[in-house]
């Protein structure tokens, strides 16, 4: 059983919108769950972390980059379907700005994704990820124009 032994319990992850300018990173999924679609770096929170470390981990291992100004930008809750048994995720989505804006992402888990590029926010590739697909842009993109105000200015 899965979940500590508790079948069916939802789970966390942590996702995060790394921004540079008008441009979001995404990479392709490999695995099982939503394979083939576009989807942001992320994983599941490990005991005892905050979302800003889980945030920074997970981009670090899956990218390569290093973020900065990680903030919590909004909640999603979806049930995904899986193989065997849906998957019940509450992924706390973050957003952050690169340390060094030259940086280039790099595939290091390429069982898991098929590489990164950054995607222009008012064309993103299709098909997105299902969560990223249902969850309200309109609150997303806000606080995204906010942040790139504000990245703009500290660059
Ligand atoms: N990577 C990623 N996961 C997402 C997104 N939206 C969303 O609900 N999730 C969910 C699916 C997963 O249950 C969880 C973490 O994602 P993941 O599937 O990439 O997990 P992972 O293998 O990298 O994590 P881990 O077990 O190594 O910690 O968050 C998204 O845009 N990107
Ligand atoms: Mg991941």
């Amino acid at each position: 059983m899965e979940n500590g032994g508790v079948a069916f319990a939802p789970i966390v992850g942590v996702v995060v919108f790394v921004l540079k300018g008008n441009k979001v990173l995404l990479g392709r999924r490999r695995s099982a769950v939503g394979c083939n679609t576009f989807a942001l770096p992320g994983g599941h929170l490990e005991f005892g972390e905050s979302f800003e470390e889980c945030a920074a981990r997970e981009t670090k291992e899956e990218t390569g980059l290093d973020i900065d100004k990680i903030d919590y930008l909004t909640v999603t809750n979806n049930v995904l379907s899986r193989e065997v048994k849906p998957l019940h995720v509450v992924a706390i989505c973050m957003r952050a700005v690169l340390v060094d804006q030259n940086q280039m992402p790099q595939n290091l888990e390429p069982d898991k994704c098929d590489g990164w590029d950054w995607y222009d926010w008012n064309d993103l590739p299709k098909p997105l990820f299902g969560p990223l697909e249902t969850m309200s842009m309109i609150v997303v993109s806000d606080a995204i124009m906010r942040r790139q105000g504000e990245s703009q200015g500290s660059v």
